[in-house]
């Protein structure tokens, strides 16, 4: 009856008017913006399916290709709240059918997709572009999470591939988590909240100018974790791990170009660090510094990989004999924490039993677990063994736990006997000894670390002056 234009003017006409009194803005995010993908829209998604606490009662399920796990999204035209800086929105999936298309280069979907944000109008100032940037950020660490980790190598000793890379990669499938790590709970926790505090300190390192890098040495013997330590790292923070063969590097230009061919956000494991050593010192102008100068080297400004604050690496290193390092390796700002893996104690002993058989405490006789609780130190076990042990007798949890006390008991009682733990004297035993100089090579390292410490503070302080 109305003419087209009439109508249409009608309708901007009290679109506006609406828009005046209401107290809301609302932005759409819509899935091609012309012809390009909008990654804003992929962003979105993935992080709806993730940090919204999902309220909706239609949700939908997708699992990308190269991932092993399954995110939720929201269906169409439903719609979810979410909550940033105390400030509430309004998300809202809208799906509409596109007209067909007569012709098109490039044929778009049927469906035309987007999101619709709605904020009060007296938020928008306040959180727009930081609650944007913050949805990009999180939507990138989901997707490195739900992306399978990869596990480069350097086995090819220095020669490059077709595409001009050092680096041989594998999927990366180590079911190690911190969660099935055994070792004492306290140090457990300290690791991931030093992790954590890494992770998200790009401010704290931008700010006071150093490389956005953390090193950690594990020390321990074989089959108490290390390796799995290091698995457990990487799948907690979604990273992929170099595994730098440092017997294949033959000069330093080469080990400088592996170290800028690694990716930010990964973990560079050098094994048996001790092992390298002894290999690298016959050769000894070219190489005796190679192992103390990768870790400074790939942080110093224009040798790095270009984006040296927004590029962040931990070095992961390992050894069987703490005392055979080269002290210099110890020494400030190379390692930051010291991790000693041990043989298993009750706590992590609990944690095994947990993992092979389900067992919580309460599932295990009481006067069987106060017996082991009383002999597995003396037994000097390594999970390793304690594992072995669990999975001998797989059909049989009573009779793999018998086993396993009987085999701690006659272990501790052999160890006692030889005299290698603490007599009735009290005097040191030989494995004491050894433990006691390790320590006591690392405290001096502290110390000197410590004076390394306040110097540098005194430079930065210079500085700001
Ligand atoms: N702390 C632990 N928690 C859980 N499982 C462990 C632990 N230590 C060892 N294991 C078990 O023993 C196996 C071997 O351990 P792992 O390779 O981590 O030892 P390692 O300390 O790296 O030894 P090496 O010094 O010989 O490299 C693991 O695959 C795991 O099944
Ligand atoms: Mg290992």
């Amino acid at each position: 009856i109305f003419p087209p234009e009439l109508r249409f003017a009608f309708l901007k006409f009290f679109n506006r008017i609406f828009h005046l009194f209401s107290s809301y803005c609302y932005f759409d995010i819509t899935e091609i913006d012309g012809v390009n993908t909008n990654e804003l829209y992929n962003a979105v998604q993935l992080y709806l399916s993730s940090s919204v606490s999902i309220a909706g009662n239609r949700l939908s399920l997708t699992r990308a290709v190269n991932s092993s796990s399954i995110t939720f999204g929201l269906s169409n035209n439903d719609s979810i709240v979410d909550t940033f800086n105390n400030v509430t929105v309004l998300w809202e999936h809208v799906v509409t059918q596109r007209q067909t298309q007569t012709f098109a280069w490039r044929p778009l979907p049927e469906e035309k997709r987007g999101f619709t944000l709605r904020i009060k109008k007296r938020d928008k100032a306040l959180i727009l572009s930081s609650y944007l940037d913050y949805i990009m950020e999180r939507a990138n660490e989901i997707r490195r999470k739900n992306q399978d980790r990869l596990l480069y190598t350097n086995s090819r000793g220095g020669s490059l591939d077709s595409r001009g890379h050092p680096w041989e990669s594998v999927p990366f499938k180590h079911p190690s988590t911190f969660e099935t790590l055994a070792m004492d709970p306290v140090k457990k926790q300290q690791i991931i909240d030093d992790l954590k505090d890494f992770a998200e300190g790009q401010m704290f390192y931008q700010k006071t100018g150093r490389a956005w890098k953390r090193g950690y040495l594990l020390y321990g013997p074989p089959g108490t974790g290390k390796s799995s330590m290091i698995a457990a790292m990487a799948n907690h923070l979604g990273y992929d791990i170099y595994d730098l063969e440092l017997t294949e590097v033959h000069s330093n230009s080469e080990l400088r170009k592996l170290l800028m061919k690694t990716s930010s956000k990964s973990i560079i494991v050098i094994e048996d660090i001790d092992c390298s050593i002894n290999l690298t010192n016959r050769k000894k102008n070219s190489n005796a510094t190679t192992q103390r100068s990768y870790y400074d080297m790939e942080t110093r400004p224009g040798t790095g990989s270009g984006e040296e604050s927004g590029s962040e690496r931990i070095f992961v290193f390992t050894t069987n004999h703490i005392d055979k390092l080269d002290p210099a390796l110890l020494r400030s700002g190379r390692m930051d924490m010291h991790i000693h893996m041990s043989y298993c104690d009750f706590p992590s002993l609990k944690i095994l039993l947990k993992n092979y058989w389900g067992y919580e405490e309460e599932d295990v006789d009481d006067d069987v677990l106060k017996e082991m609780e009383r002999v597995v130190e003396k037994a000097e076990m390594t999970p390793a063994d304690v594992s072995e042990a669990l999975i001998k007798n797989r059909r049989d949890k009573d009779r793999a736990v018998r086993e396993l006390l009987e085999d701690l008991k006659s272990r501790g009682d052999g160890n006692v006997k030889d005299g290698k733990l603490r007599g009735q004297s009290g005097n040191l035993t030989e494995l004491e000894i050894v433990e006691e100089e390790e320590k006591r090579a690392i405290d001096s390292q502290n110390e000197e670390e410590d004076s390394d410490e306040e110097e540098i503070e005194v430079k930065d302080n210079i500085c700001k002056d």
